[in-house]
């Protein structure tokens, strides 16, 4: 059975179609790659399956419980996890501190539990060395740990990664696909937005592409990639990054 399960999903924005009938699939432990153009509607999925954005119509199954009217509060507690695109971490606390609060609020635990929690996360995204940094003063590379170890604290089934590879150098890029890689064998399913398209190659075993809110593609990763139609999308994307 599907850990999560979307059908002919359509979110609007007055007259302009954000989502349009979008359907998609994810096996457990399967990371799906999402890539398109910006304003392509990439992180209204996101906003549409964590639920702080309801759907016009259509339907969300996660983990074989109809999710679509339910708040994000709850999802997050039934194993829905995510990052988003600008990090807002509390810099005056801890990573320590950060990665707790996500343990003691995003699910029911207790004190203890919630600890131990988070520093199993800060092992798992690679900050166990930070623990005791205060967020503000951490590189790009350790925000964007945080930021998944954030998301991860709250222990889900799906973890949502909204472009976390962006502005990072090469050999960073590389760091941050192993911390993806070693969540990803901890047997948690992933959905990865990214830009930084040889980052989501190299974790993915397929890749969505969107367009103008609607899926056009959905397969394994080269095969999708060497597709014409995406080919001429996949320029757009290198034009609006450089
Ligand atoms: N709350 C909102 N009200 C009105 N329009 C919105 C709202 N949220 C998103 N949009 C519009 O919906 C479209 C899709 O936005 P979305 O952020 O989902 O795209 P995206 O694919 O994630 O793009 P990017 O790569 O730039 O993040 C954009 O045109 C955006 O301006």
């Amino acid at each position: 059975m599907p850990i999560l399960t979307i059908q002919n999903l359509s979110k609007s924005y007055g007259a302009l179609q954000v989502t349009d009938d979008v359907s998609l699939a994810l096996q457990p432990g399967e990371a799906l790659g999402v890539i398109g153009p910006n304003g392509a509607g990439k992180t209204t999925l996101f906003n549409l399956i964590a639920g702080t954005v309801h759907p016009n119509a259509g339907s969300i199954v996660f983990d074989g419980l109809d999710v679509t009217t339910m708040p994000a509060r709850s999802r997050c507690h039934l194993g829905i996890g995510r990052s988003f695109q600008i990090p807002h971490p509390f810099s005056g606390m801890t990573t320590y501190e950060n990665v707790l609060v996500g343990a003691a609020f995003g699910r029911n635990a207790s004190e203890r539990d919630s600890e131990r929690r988070a520093v199993a996360v800060l092992e798992m995204t690679g900050l166990r060395r930070k623990a005791n940094t205060y967020a503000g003063q951490l590189t790009l590379l350790e925000r964007k740990r945080l930021e998944m170890a954030r998301a991860l604290a709250s222990d889900p089934k799906l973890l949502l990664l909204d472009e976390i590879a962006g502005g990072l150098t090469e050999p960073e890029c590389v760091e941050l696909v192993e911390a993806i890689k070693t969540v990803r064998s901890e047997g948690v399913s992933v959905i990865w937005i990214e830009h930084v398209v040889h980052a989501l190659l190299a974790v993915v075993d397929r890749i969505a592409v969107f367009d103008f809110g609607r899926k056009i593609a959905d397969g394994e990763p080269r095969e999708v990639m060497a597709s014409l139609e995406v080919a001429n999308i996949y320029m757009g994307i290198e034009g609006a990054h450089g």
